[in-house]
């Protein structure tokens, strides 16, 4: 078995080589699926040694995280489904009596129906103790259970779980501590989303044991709050790169500390990032942005305001340059200078028709260029104009509201309640955006997500020991920004711009903690690029801390 430490083995290099870092493959459902298919069907394991590895598994996680109950055999709960998943919890519930636990299966659908391996776990459960329907459980009193297996439904969940095993669910759990096995019954392991109308239940595992890595569900939407922590256990499957797997990263790519390496540095070896501003009065998010772009390793950063607004920058700039630019025509004029190789523009920008021709220029100057807040919202009433000038090396950064006014249809796919599965997710949503903007989409959020036009994507998720929640505050959008920037000044491509800024930002609001304002963001980075871990060295914080 695989543990927040071994689960290092199932990172590298992306399949893409998108991405060069510490990253682990994120499945769907049917991705899983298919590799314990492809497996079987060469007759390399059967479904019946898969599925007994599995709740041995869930057995050991659950004796390691509560070794008290494991030397002196606690009372367990185990809530089996209908399928495979439930089949788990039969192993599980067998290997516990084994152990010396005082164990009840309840049941949730008709066992002349189960698969075939299921089946067969629950006759040979039978052997040992009876399988209760599932609407006993719901009688159970407060602390009954020391323990609850929850082995109602994990990748074959397509619509909202009944409310018997709800019931029974919520009353076995109370003063129990709950084990979910691949993924607590009733979210979505494509999407993390819970199925059905009204807010997800607040109380999903308090420990989750998944097979072979770690589903989407677990990294997107509610899904890292709803598994607690999150073990991965080897269940015997080939541990081979999987082609095209959407990975989650867990440090920061390799490089990043290259910064002004070797002796002929200079500064335009960095390239040299700049920054549009707004008017009067609206600079602020620029400077931000510009800061950052500096801080994270830009040779050379400019900003570039209207020139009315060039006295209220020249008193809040130093080793930030600055030149007005008036109009499209100005930005044209000022990157005749070549070595001006990244832009970030739409910061207090306003969202006008100057900011829709600022933008148009920008992206048809050829530069790598990041766009956000004004630069996106400017476009809202018609992006059709954008997405044909944008290219794949152009990073959108948009938050939830933004992203709804350039997509509203995606936008209203992830707000209505998800009532079947697989959910649209929000990978799902960064995916088509990417793909319809032909541009890369980062779409912010304790789960943030980077998807490129190719299919290519990242998923950085801001939880357990490395949840920053004071990260949402004003400004904070507007240093990302700046840093990818910054980074594609230094030649990162967009992908690995945007995924690197991610960690950065998340690990520099870590370093200041609660209090945390966006001004703080690029000053707390010397000490995280410091702090770097060695290229190959890298030991990434498991984000499951549960
Ligand atoms: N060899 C393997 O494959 C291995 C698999 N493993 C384990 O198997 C799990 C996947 O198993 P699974 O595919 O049987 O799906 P599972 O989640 O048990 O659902 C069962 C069926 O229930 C149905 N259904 C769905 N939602 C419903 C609802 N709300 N209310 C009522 N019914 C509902 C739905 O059928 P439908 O009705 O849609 O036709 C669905 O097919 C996986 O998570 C892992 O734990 C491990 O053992 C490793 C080896
Ligand atoms: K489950």
């Amino acid at each position: 078995m695989t543990n927040e430490a071994g689960a290092e083995s199932a990172m590298g290099g992306g399949a893409w080589g998108a991405f060069d870092g510490p990253t682990v493959e994120l499945l769907d459902g049917a991705r899983m699926r298919a590799l314990e298919q492809a497996q079987m069907a060469a007759g390399r394991i059967s479904g019946l040694e898969l599925m007994e590895a599995a709740g041995a598994a869930i057995v050991a996680a659950l004796s390691s995280a509560r070794p008290e109950l494991a030397r002196r055999g606690g009372r367990a709960a185990v809530l089996c489904g209908p399928g495979a998943n439930g089949g788990d919890g039969f192993v599980a519930a067998r290997r516990l009596a084994g152990r010396g636990w005082a164990v009840e299966v309840f049941m949730l659908g008709d066992p002349a129906r189960q698969p075939p391996d299921a089946a067969a776990n629950r006759r040979r459960w039978e052997g040992l103790g009876p399988v209760r329907d599932i609407a006993r459980a719901a009688d159970a009193a407060p602390g009954a259970f020391d323990a609850v297996i929850d082995a109602g439904f994990g990748t074959g969940l397509s619509r909202p779980i009944p409310r018997t095993l709800r019931a029974a669910l919520d009353a076995a759990s109370r003063g129990a501590f709950v084990v979910a096995a691949d993924m607590p019954s009733g979210w979505c392991a494509d999407s993390g989303r819970h199925l059905g109308e009204g807010p997800a239940p607040a109380r999903g595992a308090d420990l989750t044991v998944t097979f072979h890595r770690p589903r989407l569900g677990h990294a997107l939407g509610d899904g890292p709050r709803a598994v607690g922590r999150l073990v991965v256990a080897d269940i015997g499957l080939p541990q081979d790169p999987i082609a095209d797997a959407p990975l989650l990263f867990l440090g920061p790519p390799r490089g990043l500390d290259k910064a002004a390496a070797g002796p002929r540095a200079h500064k335009y070896v960095h390239g040299h990032a700049l920054v549009l501003a707004g008017g009067c009065g609206k600079g602020g998010a620029a400077r931000l942005a510009a800061r950052a772009a500096l801080r994270v390793g830009a040779g050379l950063v400019t900003v570039a305001p209207p020139p009315e607004a060039l006295a209220e920058n020249a008193a809040r700039l130093d080793a930030v340059m600055l030149r007005p630019v008036a109009d499209a025509e100005a930005l044209r004029r000022a990157l005749a200078d070549r070595r001006i190789n990244a832009l970030a523009l739409g910061m207090g920008l306003g969202a006008d028709a100057r900011a829709r021709a600022l933008t148009l220029a920008a992206l048809e100057s050829g530069r790598a260029a990041t766009l956000d807040a004004d630069a996106l919202g400017a476009f809202a009433a018609d992006p059709a104009p954008l997405f044909a000038a944008l290219r794949p090396d152009c990073v959108l950064t948009p938050h939830e509201g933004e992203f709804a006014r350039l997509f509203p249809d995606l936008a209203e796919r992830l707000r209505a309640p998800a009532l079947a599965g697989p959910a649209f997710s929000r990978l799902d949503a960064a995916r088509e955006a990417a793909r319809r903007a032909g541009a890369t989409v980062l779409l912010k959020g304790p789960d943030t997500v980077i998807a490129s036009p190719d299919g290519a994507a990242l998923v950085h998720l801001a939880a357990g020991p490395r949840a920053a929640p004071w990260l949402a505050t004003a400004g904070a959008g507007d240093v990302l920004a700046g840093l990818i920037a910054g980074l594609a000044a230094r030649g990162f491509a967009p992908l690995e711009a945007a995924a690197a800024a991610a960690w950065l930002h998340v690990e520099a609001a870590l370093r200041v903690g609660p209090g945390l304002i966006a001004e703080d963001l690029p000053e707390a980075l010397p000490a995280v690029l410091r702090a770097l871990p060695p290229a190959g060295a890298a030991r990434a914080p498991w984000p499951w801390g549960g």
